[in-house]
């Protein structure tokens, strides 16, 4: 992947705008060839860069095992190898598995492919996404998020019905695809030694670590695809940008008012909130525009929002007016949106990091690294040429580190430790990672578990428990999973699901900063002085007992879309409880009962109060402080469990419940008992 540049005379934009300069055409990255986006389906298909080496590319892939294939982006391999192995006959006697870091990813390619196909979405072409599984007994060609092939894994670690398994966008190192490399492997070892049908494993990307791969995958060959479809020019600021989203404001109007209305944009930030407050703001100036500039549609994109409202970004725009995606990494690999024709990209996302040393999971906002912003830029370019606007210099490009590090390697290691276990590997401590997490990590990991009650140790090996095996059954965090099985004790499993649903689809309550005294005011009547998860139960029985009235909504400030997918999530954890015989039920307004199953489940998170004033969290002793957003804000609860830490200015504890010492010392004795302070425990 090019990263050099030399510096053409700068592109000049009208005085007070964000001032660009652009890179040269780079040979691959930036080189053309025919094609447009009103050509039949199937003459696109053979204007592809990968076209002119099926044949050589099919040859090799035929007699291969496993095969590392690099491309550029938009060159056509996710769309056409799937169909290529089809035609070929490759694989036949099973199914081709295509794995993606992302459902909307996995959808809209089954969607594209199943066009392509000329078949109804379903038949040959389908797709399994969490809680959605579009397929049938016809499906040959199977697109999948990798955490769903990963969950199919634990049912049949040999991977017995499919011939293929094709991991794209590997550079992405999620740690569901990491953990998938070493179970193909190992599945592939043993289909061998079982003299079953042997598993092909094609690994690709357009940007990765090809030494790294290839060792890995026992040295396995890597294949070259030359060339993208059309050119993509790379434009820079002239200047480092303080306020990435005023810069992407002003682009995006720059473009608006210069651009024919047909050229779609897509601008890559960080986060929700921040997504949202930037989509109000362009529909505000969007209507006072001077005559001459036409109407926009503003779109947001980002993980928590309902499966069918991502989508939306796939439609076209009414005629004469511009779409402008806003969007999280979400759509940062593989899709095509029809339309795009220039990207900006804030350079920054969010991301997870962990410290082992404090054994604190935390998102922060953070540069990108070059792979994402390639990445980013190709999602320009793929039906005609394209723009990408880089809301930063060339030299903070240069200073980007080469490729993301793998989420193996920042995350709190438990969800995947619990996985692995429930996969039936022998020995986690030393699975066969591409990218080993350290030490440190895996030990706090297992140690977490055990605490959990998941696993536990006997003569230096570790084993799931009972209760660990049920835990791997939710599609969720242990601590998650292990909270909605208490519940039958406090006889609160109604209440429990749904807070965890709550949790689990992200920010469920708009708080616009501008209108932040009707909020407060709004939220007063839900608001509980035991907490957040318990002030977001409140809401969500208001919820439901208005049946998702709009008017309602938008007068508290709720998010009816995500309220919505809150239900669905529910009835899919509910489904799985039943599975496990448990016995559900509700302890009404006893909310006690709650917050003490909160305690016992989610006991890891707690802080205590200090007395100067400030909280330190209990498994770590790192300072923390109480997120603006909670209930418990202005109030100085002694003891506390919360859901997640957020970095900013400090480290804050957001979803805060009110905790009692007791119930955290009846959670787990030995180990609060050394970590309470003295006068408590
Ligand atoms: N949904 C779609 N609508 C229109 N064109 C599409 C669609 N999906 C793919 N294409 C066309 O096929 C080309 C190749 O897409 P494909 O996803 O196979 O590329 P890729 O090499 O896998 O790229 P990436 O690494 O970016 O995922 C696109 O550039 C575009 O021209």
């Amino acid at each position: 992947m090019p990263n050099d540049h030399d510096h053409p005379p700068a592109k000049k934009f009208k005085p007070g705008s964000v001032f660009f300069r652009n890179d040269k055409n780079k040979p691959g990255m930036l080189l053309p060839r025919k094609g447009n986006a009103t050509t039949p389906i199937e003459v696109q298909r053979k204007q592809l860069p990968i076209y002119q080496a099926k044949p050589q590319l099919m040859n090799q892939l035929r007699q291969l095992h496993n095969a590392i294939l690099i491309g550029e982006t938009g060159s056509g391999k996710t769309t056409q190898i799937p169909q290529y192995l089809y035609e070929a006959g490759i694989g036949r006697q099973g199914l081709i598995a295509i794995t993606q870091p992302r459902r909307v990813a996995a959808i809209s390619l089954a969607g594209r492919v199943a066009e392509e196909k000329r078949t109804q979405l379903g038949k040959l072409v389908g797709y399994t996404v969490r809680f959605e599984d579009v397929t049938s007994s016809e499906t040959k060609l199977k697109f999948m998020t990798d955490g769903m092939l990963l969950r199919e894994a634990i049912g049949d670690p040999l991977l017995l019905r499919y011939t293929v398994v094709v991991l794209d966008e590997a550079h992405e190192r999620t740690v569901h695809t990491d953990v998938l490399f070493g179970v193909v492997k190992a599945a592939q070892r043993r289909r061998r030694e079982l003299n079953k049908i042997p598993l092909k494993v094609i690994v690709m990307s357009a940007t990765m670590d090809v030494d790294l791969f290839s060792e890995y995958f026992n040295k396995s060959p890597v294949l070259y695809l030359e060339g993208r479809q059309h050119p993509i020019q790379i434009y820079y600021t002239k200047h480092p940008q303080s306020d990435y989203l005023q810069a992407a404001l002003v682009t995006i109007f720059q473009i608006h008012q210069e651009a024919p209305p047909s050229h779609d944009i897509l601008v890559f930030m960080t986060g929700q909130e921040e997504i949202e407050a930037l989509a109000r703001t362009c529909r505000d100036i969007a209507k006072h525009l001077p005559d001459g500039c036409g109407p926009m549609v503003v779109i947001p994109l980002y993980a928590s929002l309902p499966p069918a409202q991502q989508l939306r970004c796939f439609q076209p725009a009414p005629k004469g007016c511009r779409k402008v995606i806003l969007s999280t990494n979400i759509a940062e690999t593989s899709v095509t949106i029809s339309g795009i024709k220039f990207v900006i990209d804030s350079g920054m996302v969010k991301a997870k990091r962990f410290s082992p040393d404090s054994g604190l999971e935390v998102l922060a906002v953070q540069r990108v690294s070059k792979a994402q912003a390639w990445q980013r830029a190709g999602r320009a370019g793929r039906e005609e040429s394209g723009s990408c606007y880089r809301l930063y210099t060339e030299n903070e490009f240069d200073s980007l580190i080469p490729m993301t590090v793998p989420e193996i390697q920042r995350c709190n290691l438990s969800s995947v430790m619990l996985q692995l276990m429930a996969l039936g590997v022998p020995d986690v401590m030393n699975f066969d990672f591409m990218s080993k997490p350290s030490p440190e990590a895996v030990r706090s990991a297992v140690n977490h578990l055990e605490l959990l009650g998941a696993v536990e140790r006997k003569e230096g090996h570790v084993f799931l428990t009972a209760l660990g095996k049920k835990m791997a059954s939710f599609p969720l965090e242990p601590r998650y999973s292990k909270t909605i099985l208490l519940s039958p004790d406090y006889s609160c499993s109604d209440e429990i699901l749904s807070i965890v649903s709550l949790l689990s689809v992200d920010t469920v309550l708009f708080n616009p900063p501008a209108k932040r005294e009707e909020v407060l005011a709004a939220r007063k009547k839900f608001s509980s002085s035991e907490g957040d998860h318990i002030t977001l139960l409140n809401i969500y029985r208001a919820f439901k007992k208005v049946t998702g009235n709009k008017e309602w909504c938008r007068e508290n400030f709720v998010n009816s879309r995500n309220m919505g997918l809150v239900k669905d999530v529910q009835a899919q954890l509910r489904d799985i409880c039943l599975k496990l015989n448990m016995k559900l039920g509700s302890c009404g307004a006893e909310m006690g009962n709650v917050r003490r199953c909160i305690a016992r489940g989610m006991f890891v998170n707690a802080a205590e109060l200090q007395p100067d004033g400030s909280y330190l969290a209990l498994d770590t002793h790192q300072p923390v402080s109480i997120h603006p957003s909670s209930v418990l804000f202005q109030g100085k609860p002694a003891y506390v469990v919360f859901n997640e830490l957020l970095h900013t200015s400090r480290c804050y504890m957001r979803d805060l419940c009110l905790v009692d010492a007791d119930w955290l010392l009846e959670a787990a004795p030995e180990y609060f008992g050394r970590k309470l302070h003295p006068s408590k425990s």
